[in-house]
């Protein structure tokens, strides 16, 4: 969403069908945050992917200023400084804190090209268990990895997993994709969807068709 008009209008269309909103670097960055509260305010839950990562003090501050919103969660990026600082920062506020592990539009061939040695599932299972002995709230992975990360992040902690395509829908630039189907048969608690409802003709029926699809699985 471009911007907070936009968004409002979407929310209109979407009406009780979608309870929980994703508000990520576009719209955060025009107003998005007051926006935020906003929802909040009207009894809906809010989902800040702001994927965070930078030294801690920082981290830590930004997490205490995003804490008071009043959204459910807020994403940093799973390095071990970066999600023991916004553990701190988040305090004793009610916002979750999803630890993303490698983003969903990296294959292996991207990880070389970034550096990396080893593969998607590993780096995403070491990230994990980091994950688990800080404390994180929820993973953020690819619905491929769910099994894996579940394993080790316990029975309690948040799966939650972009990447899904329903099969109707482009993959766009997501490598690691999965229907909504799979994705909730593979034990996910949260499954985020964006353009395959935003970029839809009909958003309303796109979201119903994904419902749907979840309450059959
Ligand atoms: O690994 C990640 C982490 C975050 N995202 C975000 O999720 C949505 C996915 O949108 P789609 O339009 O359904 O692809 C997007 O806002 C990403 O920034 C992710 O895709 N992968």
């Amino acid at each position: 969403m471009a911007s907070v008009a936009e968004a409002e209008r979407l929310v209109a269309r979407l009406g009780d069908e979608v309870t929980f909103y994703k508000i990520g670097y576009r719209l955060g960055y025009a107003g998005g945050l007051a926006f935020a509260r906003t929802l909040v305010d009207a009894g809906r839950k809010v989902f800040l992917d702001l994927k965070l990562h930078d030294i801690g003090n920082t981290v830590e501050e930004g997490v205490a200023s995003v804490a008071g919103l009043g959204a459910t969660f807020l994403t940093v990026h799973a390095y071990p400084q970066t999600m023991r600082a916004a553990m701190r920062g988040k305090g004793g506020s009610g916002l979750a804190i999803l630890a993303v592990t490698v983003l969903t539009s990296y294959d292996e061939g991207d990880m070389r090209e970034a550096g990396y040695a080893g593969g998607v599932d590993d780096l995403v299972a070491t990230r994990t268990a980091q994950a688990r002995d800080i404390g994180i709230d929820g993973i953020v992975c690819a619905a491929t990895e769910a099994a894996r990360v579940r394993a080790i992040a316990g029975p309690s902690r948040l799966i939650v997993t972009p990447g899904i395509r329903p099969a109707w829908a482009d993959a766009g630039d997501q490598k690691r994709i999965v229907t909504p189907r799979d994705a909730i048969r593979a034990g996910v608690d949260h499954l985020v969807v964006g353009r395959p409802i935003t970029h839809a003709a009909d958003p309303f029926d796109a979201a119903r068709r994904i419902v749907d699809e979840i309450n059959e699985s």
